[in-house]
């Protein structure tokens, strides 16, 4: 049986820490990236310190161009792409990096590394064709979406926020994506759905992931989605945060790496997470109105 801590982090001590914007150009921050760009098998896997979350039609290579004038070391993600459609699209696919007009799929500019794809699907042979079709790109970690509430991604069969039901078939997705790269892989996450959200639950799906398949990194959206016909919009303001969910994973899994999402709005709230033991932070809608 796994268990919550039996003290609830203190919210508020959490935000009382002073805001430095010095902290995301500081040493800390380069040493952390080429440490990971270093990773060899003899040394640990550090996952990004500060990364912008995927934001369909928003995180796309123009605000990502953005993002990238204003920081060198923030990860960005680009938007979900659906397995399926890089299937359909192949023959538009270049595999050439700056052709931006032809291929708005893959294609992105060399100053936008570090970067990651972040994959969507459940097809466990197309989720693999799709690692393939991106390995020419060079992007330096695949994600797979397993925390989209949208009807239209959810709705149809296992996918998006749907997949945290089913953890074996995330496991073996997880690891035939990893048999097509070279690159890290990773999942993002909410803390449960509907009324599979209880701690055990969470646990015994990071569990399988992490033991079926490579994946030593979880990004935790910290509120769990409701899949009843609330917008996507509204679950992402509706159920409640529960960064509780998240410290206790970092506790309870110490071979493992998670980052914290969700309802960090300032640079003051990413360093009391990072101080608190977040391994990292991602931040979405804030770096998106106020980049
Ligand atoms: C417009 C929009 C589009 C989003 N698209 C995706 C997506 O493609 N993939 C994904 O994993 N999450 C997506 N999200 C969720 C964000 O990545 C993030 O988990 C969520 O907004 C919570 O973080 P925040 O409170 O910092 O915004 C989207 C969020 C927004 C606002």
């Amino acid at each position: 049986m796994w268990c919550l801590p039996t003290v609830r982090p203190n919210v508020s001590e959490m935000f009382k820490c002073s805001s430095s914007l010095r902290r995301f150009h500081s040493p800390m921050l380069k040493q952390a990236t080429a440490a990971r760009f270093s990773t060899t098998s003899s040394s640990p896997y550090l996952p990004p310190l500060f990364s912008v979350a995927p934001m369909m039609e928003w995180t796309d290579n123009h605000y990502r161009t953005l993002a990238r004038i204003i920081t060198k070391h923030a990860w960005l993600y680009t938007e979900m792409i659906a397995a399926q459609t890089l299937i359909h699209q192949q023959t538009n696919l270049t595999g050439l990096l700056l052709v931006l007009h032809q291929d708005r799929f893959l294609a992105f500019s060399p100053q936008q590394h570090p970067i990651v794809l972040q994959l969507g699907g459940s097809n466990v042979e197309s989720l693999a064709k799709a690692a393939k079709l991106s390995h020419p790109y060079g992007y330096d970690e695949i994600n797979l979406n397993c925390g989209c509430p949208s009807p239209k991604v959810a709705g149809h069969g296992c996918f998006g926020v749907t997949l945290m039901l089913n953890p074996k078939l995330v496991g073996e997705a997880m690891s035939a994506i990893a048999d097509n790269t070279n690159v890290p892989v990773t999942v993002k996450c909410r803390i449960g759905v509907d009324d599979h959200d209880s701690y055990d639950e969470l646990c015994d799906f990071v569990y399988k992931v992490s033991t079926l398949s490579p994946t030593r990194h979880f990004i935790v959206h910290s509120r769990k989605a409701l899949l009843g016909g609330i917008s996507p919009a509204d679950n992402r303001r509706i159920p409640p945060l529960k960064y509780e969910y998240y410290y206790a994973l970092a506790r309870d899994f110490p071979d493992l790496k998670f980052t914290i999402n969700g309802g960090i709005t300032s640079v003051s709230k990413v360093n009391a997470a990072l101080e608190k033991g977040a391994h990292g932070v991602m931040v979405g809608r804030a770096a998106y109105n106020n980049p």
